[in-house]
């Protein structure tokens, strides 16, 4: 044992001697060379090569960094020892990340690829205008060399790509709205936002199941059809009239369709809005892949008929009224004659510019929703196909919708309810006309007993029922109404666009089959 530690103790001995003779005859230049061309000669017999990506890239941060970050988070989560954690702001999901000098195997098309984190101290900290952290961190890709031409092409693109879906998943979505008078925030910005956090979806809509398959579809072959609308050259982006009474899901609808997507939702308020320039600024401030919408149109800016050309001209002449439209603007007839006053106020002009002019193009993958309660009131100019490609008529809960109500609020379903009271309620949910929150306000006030819930239900509904025939079924035929004259002021209008045709069923189909424009007698809830 002790000849053991004496020969430790003389190999210690030489291995000073020898480092102490290696520092007097090589200077440290020398030695810096020396290990630079070591890692050259090692760099070009190794059969890998080696990229660098660091966390600042001169001053600025780098986003391929961090790209690669949340891309390895993915993997890191599954195979990881040892992981950092992270919650970015607007996010309620957690990220795992490579915790420092730790490496992971990634494959892409069968080949596979060394990561390492490398975490290192900032020796000195050189003059910069923003501090630089303690910490010097960067990834480093190892790759055999034959593959080098497969990460240069698509392997970066591919994890960019996959880093955007990510965090656009962990981010929680934004409910913006347009702050008061056009002002400006702290950031400079008119928006102001609070997280979104609706909980509608197409699960809890209560409508018919084909309609809402129809709807899902058309918002699903939107999302994924980038390469469609560049081919034909049109702007990316889709218009949806919702319209019908209050209380039929409307302001629910535009949730499902957000939650669905995914997008963020800019709620535009356009008694806020003074001039079609602010209109503009406004939705250059908006992001991509988000619903732009306004609610109660015909409450919000003056729309009325196009042959209501006296009424608006006095209007116009008198210029007491703030929110002014247009009728000459509409048709692009004879547009000089408010030409005046559009410059200080919001017309109809400038609101289909903002919906399908060259401003509407200014991002891209945008929706925007227009809901009315009264369809009729709108100018047959806003109606027109290509503005609004689906008008989504909302109406009384019918027998579909009551079923999807009583499945989600009382978890009833056809085979929990006694046949002849199920007929019953077949029976009067149509006469009764009630709207799915009046439904659905019955539902959660009896919903601890179920039995007595649909017992109440259907005696409220005869009488509705009742009331309503005793009343000679007038609502019924102010909605007829209403559909009628907006039918007819959007035929009156398409008459003149060749590329769209009535099917055997009356359906407005446009020329292209996957730019199918419903009227609202088609999606009829
Ligand atoms: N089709 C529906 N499916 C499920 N719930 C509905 C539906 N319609 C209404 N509701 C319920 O009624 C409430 C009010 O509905 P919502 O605000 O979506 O109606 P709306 O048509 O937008 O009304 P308004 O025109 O007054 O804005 C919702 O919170 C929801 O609970």
């Amino acid at each position: 044992m002790k000849e053991m530690w004496s020969s430790i103790a003389s190999v210690m001995g030489v291995i000073a001697f020898c480092q102490t003779l290696l520092h007097t005859v090589f200077p440290p230049e020398l030695r810096f060379a020396f290990l630079k061309l070591f890692s050259r000669i090692f760099l070009s017999v190794s059969s890998y090569c080696y990229f660098d990506i660091t966390e600042i890239d001169g001053v600025n941060t780098n986003e391929l960094y961090n790209a690669v970050q949340l891309y390895l988070s993915s993997s890191a989560s599954i195979s990881g020892s040892r992981l950092s954690l992270t919650r970015a702001l607007n996010s309620s999901a957690i990220t795992f990340g490579l915790s420092n000098n730790d490496v992971i195997v990634d494959t892409y098309n069968g080949v596979p690829l060394l990561w390492e984190h490398v975490v290192s101290q900032r020796h000195s900290q050189s003059f910069s205008w923003r501090p630089l952290p303690e910490e010097k961190r960067g990834f480093t890709l190892r790759i055999r060399k034959k593959d080098k031409p497969l990460v240069l092409d698509s392997y970066l693109d591919y994890i960019i790509e996959t880093a955007a879906d990510i965090r656009r998943k962990n981010q929680d979505r934004l409910l913006y709205t347009n702050s008061r008078g056009g002002s400006l925030d702290g950031r400079g910005h008119p928006w102001e936002s609070v997280p979104f956090k609706h909980p509608s979806t197409f699960d809890t809509l209560a409508m018919d199941p084909d309609k809402k398959d129809e709807i899902m579809n058309d918002l699903r072959d939107f999302s994924s059809g980038q390469s469609f609308y560049q081919k034909t050259g049109r702007a990316w982006k889709r218009g949806y009239l919702l319209y019908g009474p209050p209380g039929t899901g409307k302001s629910s609808m535009i949730a499902a369709m957000a939650n669905f997507l995914r997008y963020d939702i800019y709620d535009l308020e356009l008694t806020e809005v003074h001039t079609n320039s602010e209109l503009r600024k406004l939705l250059m401030k908006t992001s991509s892949k988000s619903i732009i919408v306004i609610e109660d149109i015909d409450c919000s800016i003056n729309l009325t008929n196009r042959n209501n050309n006296a009424a608006a001209k006095s209007k116009t002449s008198s210029q007491k009224t703030k929110h002014l439209y247009d009728p000459a603007d509409m048709g692009g007839v004879g547009s000089g004659l408010m030409e005046e006053a559009s410059n200080n106020t919001i017309t109809l002009s400038g609101l289909l510019n903002f919906t399908d002019g060259l401003w509407s193009c200014c991002g891209s993958e945008r929706i925007f929703v227009f809901t009315t309660n009264h369809i009729e009131k709108l100018d047959p100019a806003l109606l027109r196909s290509g503005r609004m490609d689906m008008h989504i008529f909302m109406s009384y809960c019918s027998f579909q919708s009551l079923k999807i109500l009583l499945k989600n609020y009382l978890d009833y379903d056809e085979d929990d309810v006694a046949r002849p009271v199920w007929e019953e309620l077949e029976r009067v949910v149509v006469k009764a006309r009630m709207t799915p929150a009046d439904v659905s306000e019955h539902l959660i006030k009896h919903r601890r007993d179920k039995a007595k819930a649909v017992r109440e239900l259907i005696d409220v509904m005869r009488l509705k029922a009742e009331r309503n025939n005793a009343a000679g079924e007038g609502n019924g035929a102010m909605e007829e109404e209403q559909e009628k004259r907006a039918l007819d002021a959007e035929e009156d209008d398409d008459s003149g666009d060749e590329s769209l045709h009535q099917d055997e069923n009356g359906l407005l189909i446009h020329d292209n089959p996957r730019m199918e424009i419903h009227n609202q007698k088609k999606i009829k809830m």
